[in-house]
């Protein structure tokens, strides 16, 4: 393993295989930790009918049936929000994602609507339209302007899917669904998410369909792996510290290094991150 791909594997916390039942156990903990500390009464997420909120929700919300047991009288809760754009192709699989993780409560909110009134806004001002890539990114930042009211005003902290597969790509929208509150994926790669699912008796079809962003009206629900150009496997076992193809490993490192902005706080002038 060279310096690099040892140092991602250290800044990512990944490790080369998990304890699927030790893994949910922490992860829950954290969640009921991080909330009785917060004073918040529960938590929210957006949930797509894939892989990543499936098991960030499904955790969260049993940690939340813990809370309540532990502490008699209280009632802390877990919010799903479907957060469709328009129809969304896979419908069926966000309702049997909720159905799943069983949520103390379920919301809808169509973004369709203001994402086109941003679009619409961005056209007059610029005189050309919002590219349907970026429109991507607008529908990621509309769903989580959902997530924050929704959160702010029912009192709960947003949940973030973030983990080191996607970390290591800066696959995600910038304040998109980027943001959040806190990450209690994050030290996973793909694999190890559909283990913890599996464990959890997921059903099957919703931790081995292709994961997708799912952001660009003319191309949807196009794979990741197509978008990105390497697949998951690939990712993984490099964050497993496992020898790669080589030029996949070159082209993960680029984007390792060209996304660092991503993965941290916006730079001010003590700091010295973005100069390497
Ligand atoms: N060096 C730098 N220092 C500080 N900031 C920098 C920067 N370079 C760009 N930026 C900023 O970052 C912005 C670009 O980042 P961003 O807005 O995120 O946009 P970008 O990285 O171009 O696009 C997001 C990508 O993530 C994918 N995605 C999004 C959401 C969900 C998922 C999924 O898997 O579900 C995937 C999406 O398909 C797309 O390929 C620039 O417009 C600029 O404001
Ligand atoms: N249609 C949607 N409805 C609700 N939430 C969504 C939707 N699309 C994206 N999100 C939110 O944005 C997050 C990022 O999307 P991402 O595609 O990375 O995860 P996922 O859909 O849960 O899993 P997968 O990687 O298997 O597609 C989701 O985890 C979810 O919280
Ligand atoms: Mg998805």
């Amino acid at each position: 393993m060279n310096e690099t791909q040892l140092s991602i594997i250290e800044d990512l916390h990944t490790q080369p295989a998990v304890d699927s039942i030790e893994e949910i156990q922490t992860r829950k903990q954290f969640l009921k930790d991080y909330l009785l500390k917060s004073k918040a009464k529960g938590y929210i997420l957006g949930i797509s009918g894939g892989q990543d909120s499936t098991l960030a929700g499904k955790l969260a919300q049993l940690a939340i049936n813990e809370l309540n047991i532990e502490h008699p009288g209280a009632s802390y809760e877990f919010h799903a929000v479907r957060l469709p754009h328009g129809e969304q192709k896979d419908e069926a699989d966000a309702r049997d994602a909720v159905q799943f993780i069983e949520p103390t409560r379920t919301h809808t909110v169509n973004i369709k609507p203001a994402v086109d009134a941003s679009a619409k806004t961005f056209e007059t001002v610029v005189g050309e339209p919002l590219s349907d890539f970026l429109k991507g990114n607008t529908k990621a930042r509309e769903r989580m302007k959902a997530q924050y009211d929704l959160g702010a005003h029912f009192g709960c902290l947003v949940i973030g899917t973030d983990h080191s597969a996607e970390a290591v790509t800066g696959f995600y929208t910038k304040f998109g669904d980027g943001a959040c509150d806190l990450t209690p994926l994050f030290g996973l790669n793909k694999r190890q998410g559909k283990q913890l699912l599996k464990e959890l008796g997921a059903p099957e079809h919703l931790y081995k369909k292709a994961p997708t962003a799912d952001l660009e009206d003319d191309q949807p629900g196009i794979p990741d792996e197509q978008a990105l150009g390497m697949t998951y496997d690939q990712i993984d076992d490099y964050l497993e510290g496992k020898k790669i193809d080589t030029q996949i490993a070159a082209k993960l490192e680029e984007r390792y290094k060209i996304t660092e902005h991503k993965r941290q706080l916006p730079a001010n002038i003590y700091d010295t991150w973005w100069k390497n």
